[in-house]
């Protein structure tokens, strides 16, 4: 497990959603680690596999793309992949599944009230992380809405990426409880959904920063 208490350690940063070049300009501007790009249809910041391309051709070397999938077909997931560097899987993909696409991967979990999250990192064994977003029934993710931090043990058996109503006005104390390996944002940093504000982007990356020159004080 990686230890986040190391001397030098960041918080590194997802943002999920995007849409628009601008907003892939603005987001590595901001410090990005990763983008996310949504594939699932029922998402309000879906791109298709075209915008997927044109998106996936402005995003500049050692910063991640994040292709994010919900129980949705081989076919399209492999052909997505060829602009990918890693791939989410926020449904009820098995593990074998997840493992099916020669990609990295990471696998979201929602927070429900009976998810044991070690027997999860066991199962899930072969992701690269764990995702962890709020529970609501009937929406795989992207509510907008935070959970109990508190619930995170803190000897998980994988990295942790901290999700779920995050934004600059509380990810410092999100990243104080919980130490994540990252943290991961798509509503927090829009004025609507799929449109990501330059200066909230900025935002977020400074309070991460900050919080990180915190803990190290
Ligand atoms: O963003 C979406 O529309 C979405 C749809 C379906 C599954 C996941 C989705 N987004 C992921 O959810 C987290 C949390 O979002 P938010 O910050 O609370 O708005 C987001 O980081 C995406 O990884």
């Amino acid at each position: 497990m990686i230890d986040v208490k190391t001397v030098g350690f960041r918080t590194r940063i997802k943002f999920c959603g995007l849409t628009r070049e601008q907003d892939v300009a603005d987001a590595v501007a901001a410090g990005a680690d990763a983008l996310g790009f949504v594939l699932w249809p029922g998402s309000k910041r879906c791109v298709d596999e075209a915008r997927l391309a044109a998106l996936a051709a402005r995003v500049p070397a050692f910063v991640t793309r994040v292709g994010l999938f919900v129980d949705q077909q081989p076919e399209l997931i492999a052909r997505c992949a060829e602009h990918l560097d890693l791939l989410q899987f926020h449904g009820d993909e098995t593990p074998a599944f997840c493992a099916g696409f020669g990609r990295p991967w990471i696998k979201a979990l929602r927070m429900r009230d009976d998810l044991d999250l070690h027997a999860a990192a066991e199962a899930y064994a072969g992701a690269q992380a764990l995702l962890l977003d709020a529970y609501r029934p009937g929406v795989p993710g992207g509510t907008g809405e935070t959970f109990d931090w508190s619930r995170i043990p803190a000897n998980l058996a994988k990295p942790v990426i901290l999700a779920g109503g995050l934004g600059p006005d509380n990810v410092a104390q999100a990243i104080e409880r919980v130490r994540p390996f990252a943290v991961d944002v798509s509503g927090g940093v829009e004025t609507a959904p799929g449109r990501k504000d330059c200066g909230l982007l900025a935002a977020f990356a400074a309070a991460v920063a900050q919080a990180d020159r915190s803990h190290r004080a």
